[in-house]
């Protein structure tokens, strides 16, 4: 698993030139590919790179790696952004937020010129929410209230728990993640602004229409998926 993580990572450094500007997603994948871009720029084989991180993740390996950070702010456009996933449909639609990034990353990503998504095979499934539930970044307040609602949709929703914290997660923004398991996602873009519009949501995984590029890590390599 970790080598075909390593192997999505080195092909991602291929989509980036110099003088680019990059988000830098969350998650155990991206983790390599800032190692690996943070390794090039040091050698010298990458000049002028920027890195827009997604999370406080991202930006410490940014930093540890010698990458170069800036804000959303500080810029004026994205060139490429490069993150994992945790679902992807055959259309390139994808559920996202395992990590509890997923405001920051969608706000990124859907600004970058070129998205590539890094995966391994496991996490290709034939429709959103196949294996795994949708996050759902929530106000605080409304959280009982939203669980309730997502009852109309027929999920299975709860709030997520710390590991190593007691009671709920709480966002780099403050917030509360629910985890929704839907029955079955038909519409993926429907679904993505349908859950937007319940009062107290600040965002969802499902990143419908976003991805351009997939790269998935196979026993038998890398291969591509494009939109
Ligand atoms: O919030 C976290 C992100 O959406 C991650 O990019 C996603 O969960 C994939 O992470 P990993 O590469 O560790 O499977």
């Amino acid at each position: 698993m970790e080598d075909m993580k390593r192997a999505v990572a080195k092909e991602a450094l291929k989509y980036v030139e110099d003088e680019m500007v990059i988000g830098l997603g969350t998650g155990s994948t991206t983790a390599y590919f800032i190692q690996f871009l943070g390794e090039k720029i040091q050698k010298g084989e990458l000049e002028e790179v920027y890195g827009v991180p997604t999370s406080y993740q991202a930006k410490i390996l940014a930093m540890e790696y010698g990458v170069p950070v800036v804000s959303l702010d500080q810029v004026d456009a994205i060139d490429i952004a490069v993150d994992g996933a945790d679902e992807v449909d055959p259309n390139l639609n994808l559920i996202k937020g395992r990590g509890a990034a997923l405001t920051m990353e969608k706000i990124i990503e859907y600004r970058a010129g070129t998205f590539v998504v890094l995966v391994d095979e496991t996490k290709l499934v034939e429709y959103l929410c196949q294996k795994m539930p949708v996050p759902i970044e929530v106000i605080p307040a409304a959280w009982k209230a939203i669980l309730e609602e997502l009852n109309i949709f027929n999920a299975e929703a709860e709030l997520r728990m710390g590991k190593k914290k007691d009671g709920p997660i709480v966002t780099e923004n403050g917030n509360f993640i629910i985890d929704a398991k839907f029955p079955k996602i038909e519409d993926p873009l429907d679904m993505e602004i349908e859950l937007n519009t319940i009062p107290g949501v600040v965002e969802n995984g499902i990143f419908a229409d976003i991805a351009d590029i997939v790269l998935v890590g196979t026993k038998e390599g890398v291969k591509k998926m494009e939109r």
